[in-house]
């Protein structure tokens, strides 16, 4: 059967998009782009610039001018893409828990998605491309030949970015982690344009007690793999 050209990754934060999404697309020999670091830089940005991110209007004029770039990763120092702001190498800036803590405020933002759609699909509609985030398979990219939705439950999913933080050196507090996971999906998942969905023609792979490599295994199958 034909592989999938393009293919699209949803589900709530730490579910394990970008890891199996990385070694899906460098077994594909595809593009990998995750969508999650353009709304993190955004964030950064208007952070930084305004101060705080509650003027929707000046944060949307912002994501319209701000120069967002994905580039393969240029250090092996763990990431898996460079993502520059304006030219500044921002790729662990924007992983800080002051982002983590705004995101989801300014990617509820319509003007803000409006203007990261629209340079999600021109990269996306070139195909050979897997496509992470929330909203691929629902609005980026319907017409994805491969659309799977990665699942786990709140707890698991706190645990793994303990676990990933404590390993990058980062201060780590699992309650915190766990509670910022929870509002997140929380606003992720009720904002009135593009919110977290399963697309109706999703695969849903719910990732609890699977190893990376098992979730690999069922991720191959869908793709045609072997
Ligand atoms: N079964 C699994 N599937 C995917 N990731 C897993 C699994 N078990 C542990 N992890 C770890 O979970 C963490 C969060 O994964 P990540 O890919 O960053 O999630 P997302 O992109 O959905 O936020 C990573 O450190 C990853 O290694
Ligand atoms: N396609 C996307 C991707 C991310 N996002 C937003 O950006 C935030 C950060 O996404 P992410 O994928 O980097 O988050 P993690 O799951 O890696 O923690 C999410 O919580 C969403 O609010 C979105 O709205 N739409």
């Amino acid at each position: 059967m034909n592989k999938p050209k393009t293919i699209a990754i949803d589900g709530p934060a730490a579910s394990g998009k970008s890891t199996i999404a990385e070694k899906l697309a460098n077994e594909l020999g595809y593009l990998f782009f995750d969508t999650g670091v353009m709304y993190r830089a955004v964030t950064l940005a208007a952070l930084r610039r305004l101060g705080n991110v509650r003027d929707e209007q000046a944060v949307t004029r912002l994501a319209e001018r701000v120069w967002i770039d994905v580039r393969p990763p240029s250090k092996d120092d763990g990431r898996k893409a460079d993502v520059l702001l304006d030219g500044e190498d921002v790729t662990w800036a924007i992983r800080s828990s002051e982002v983590d803590a705004h995101v989801s405020i300014v990617s509820a933002y319509p003007g803000v998605r409006a203007a990261m759609t629209r340079q999600q699909r021109r990269i996306g509609e070139r195909g050979e491309v897997v496509m992470v985030g929330r909203d691929i398979g629902t609005v980026v990219l319907p017409e994805a030949e491969l659309k799977i939705y990665l699942d786990a439950s709140l707890e698991e999913r706190a645990r793994r970015r303990y676990l990933e933080n404590k390993s990058r050196g980062m201060d780590a507090n699992y309650d915190e982690i766990l509670e910022n996971l929870r509002k997140r999906d929380e606003i992720d998942s009720t904002r009135e344009v593009a919110p977290l969905r399963i697309a109706g023609d999703a695969h849903v792979v719910m990732t609890d007690g699977l190893t990376i490599e098992e979730v690999m295994q069922q991720v191959r199958k869908l793709a045609h793999i072997e």
